[in-house]
């Protein structure tokens, strides 16, 4: 699992490390992890050229004492200070080391090879100062190919949302960070700022708490997916039913069988449109038609017969997918006719989720986080906000981020596939949470299984979830 926690929450652990170590011990141990991350990207440091912009806090502190580093192993170091009151002890240690130091935006007569991000860490305020915006345009302009490394966070990004508010901030090609990620690490659209994340141990885990946020990885995967054992039958596997397709969306009703069709349960029931079933039944064999189930997926390129296809599926006794069509006939709290709770997973991409909220779409976009949250809590269920780094929110405040996916995954069809793949995880015994997070990250892996780098269409994303299954199990 990758964890991912607060400022507040790395401060506390930060200061209960600290008590049992010497002065300075955690920023040499950044530094040191810093300034090597740096010499691999540099494949070296003599003739290697590297500028640090440093603001005044202990972030800076980093960059300084990795910069003298890097210039005791032969890199040529410059640091531009931001700040009247630099980190002293590292602005010394970079000067004894044969580090140049100066003020001002001025562009260099040379581009450097590599910037480092020293403004700010995890205690900045959003957004960047004009003076440090045009620091940073002189000596890493955008498309000069100037590699950009940020120190524990691409300064400007707000660290415990995910939210870009200004627009000014960095965008970093790598950021190394130290103890444990970061919210803004995961959590789009700051995530989206920090290109290649790598964390640097520095012996904070056994004092850190539950995570903020959290990312599953493959062998989270592997440990959470239903599998079937020598007395298994088809039933005992589980039935997903797929109410999904219409007349003028055919092709979201394949589409949403063939994520349930992955052979993660042991059968597939479509129920709904007649010339929508031929179709499944020629594209799908093994897929029959109406009889009990133990999850259904709902809503998928349906027409406004989906309020009562939605009816239909809260009236039968099991978990349910609510997705497209169906979303907008969901009252909150989501729950059958007789006011009992349901476990369910909303699968809104941001404009549904903003009709959900009754908000504007660029709000979701911009506040993803706590708009997924707001939304698991107003309809008690489990809501997947889908995007380049999904969002799943837990109705008691837990929260999961995807990072298996590809942009390639941004296809007409594919929210189809997934809204059935998960609806069978559901089948297949998996809690809301734990379905939306697994679907979430087979459905990134199955598109980036398939693409290789290259273009995908949906159909493609859903024959690669086996594929992607076998190599989790082998
Ligand atoms: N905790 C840990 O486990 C470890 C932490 N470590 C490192 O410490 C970092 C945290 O350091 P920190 O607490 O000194 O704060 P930091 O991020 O440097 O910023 C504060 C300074 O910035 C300024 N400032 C604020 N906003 C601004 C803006 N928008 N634009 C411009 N300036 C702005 C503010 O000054 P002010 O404007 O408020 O007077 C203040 O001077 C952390 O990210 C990591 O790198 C590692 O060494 C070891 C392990
Ligand atoms: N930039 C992106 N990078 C990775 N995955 C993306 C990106 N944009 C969208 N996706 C994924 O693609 C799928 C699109 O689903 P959706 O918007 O419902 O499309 P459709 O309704 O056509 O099926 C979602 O799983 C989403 O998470
Ligand atoms: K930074």
């Amino acid at each position: 699992m990758r964890a991912a926690h607060t400022e507040a929450q790395v401060r506390a652990a930060e200061e209960a490390l600290m008590a049992g170590l010497p002065p300075g011990a955690l920023m040499q141990r950044a530094a040191s992890g810093l300034a090597h991350a740096v010499l691999a990207l540099l494949d070296g440091a003599y003739g290697r050229r590297v500028t640090l912009l440093v603001g005044g806090g202990d972030n800076g502190g980093d960059a300084l004492f990795a910069g003298a580093l890097l210039a005791r192993r032969g890199a040529a170091v410059d640091a531009v200070l931001l700040t009247e009151s630099p980190h002293e002890a590292g602005l010394a240690a970079l000067r004894a080391a044969g580090g140049r130091v100066r003020r001002g935006t001025a562009a260099p007569r040379e581009l450097p090879d590599l910037v480092v991000d020293g403004i700010v860490g995890i205690g900045g305020r959003p957004g960047l100062r004009d003076d440090t915006v045009a620091a940073l345009e002189a000596h890493a302009p955008a498309g000069s190919g100037v590699t950009v490394v940020a120190v524990d966070v691409p300064s400007g990004v707000e660290v415990d949302t995910g939210r870009t508010p200004e627009d000014a901030h960095v965008r970093a090609d790598v950021t190394v960070t130290f103890g444990t990620h970061k919210v803004a690490h995961l959590v789009d659209p700051a995530a989206r700022a920090c290109g290649v994340v790598q964390l640097v141990d520095i012996g904070l885990a056994p004092h850190l708490p539950a995570p903020a946020v959290e990312a599953l990885q493959a062998a989270d995967v592997a440990a959470l997916l239903p599998r079937p054992t020598p007395a298994s039958h088809k039933y005992s596997r589980g039935v997903v039913g797929v109410r999904a397709g219409s007349g003028r969306y055919p092709g979201a009703g394949l589409l949403a069988v063939a994520g349930a069709a992955s052979g993660l349960v042991g059968m597939v029931r479509y129920v709904g449109d007649p010339t929508v079933l031929d179709r499944v039944r020629e594209a799908h064999p093994e897929v029959v038609g109406v009889g009990r189930v133990q999850a259904w997926t709902v809503g998928s390129g349906g027409d406004n017969r989906a309020g009562a296809a939605l009816r239909a599926a809260l009236a039968d006794e099991v978990p349910l997918v609510v997705d497209a069509e169906a979303l907008r006939h969901l009252d909150a709290p989501v729950r059958r006719e007789g006011g009992e709770p349901v476990p369910a997973v909303l699968t809104p991409h941001a404009g549904e989720l903003a009709a959900l909220l009754d908000v504007e779409r660029a709000e979701v976009e911009a506040d993803q986080l706590a708009s997924a949250r707001r939304a698991a809590e107003r309809y008690d269920a489990v809501v997947l906000l889908k995007g380049s780094h999904s969002v799943v929110a837990h109705p008691d405040g837990r929260v999961r981020v995807n990072t298996s996916s590809t942009p390639w995954l941004a296809t007409a069809g594919a929210g189809d596939v997934l809204a059935g793949l998960i609806g069978a995880l559901l089948a297949g015994g998996l809690a809301p949470y734990d379905a939306a997070s697994v679907g979430a990250w087979l459905h990134g892996a199955a598109a980036t299984y398939a693409s290789q780098g290259g273009p995908v269409v949906a159909t493609q994303v859903a024959a690669a979830i086996p594929e992607v299954v076998r190599d989790l199990l082998t």
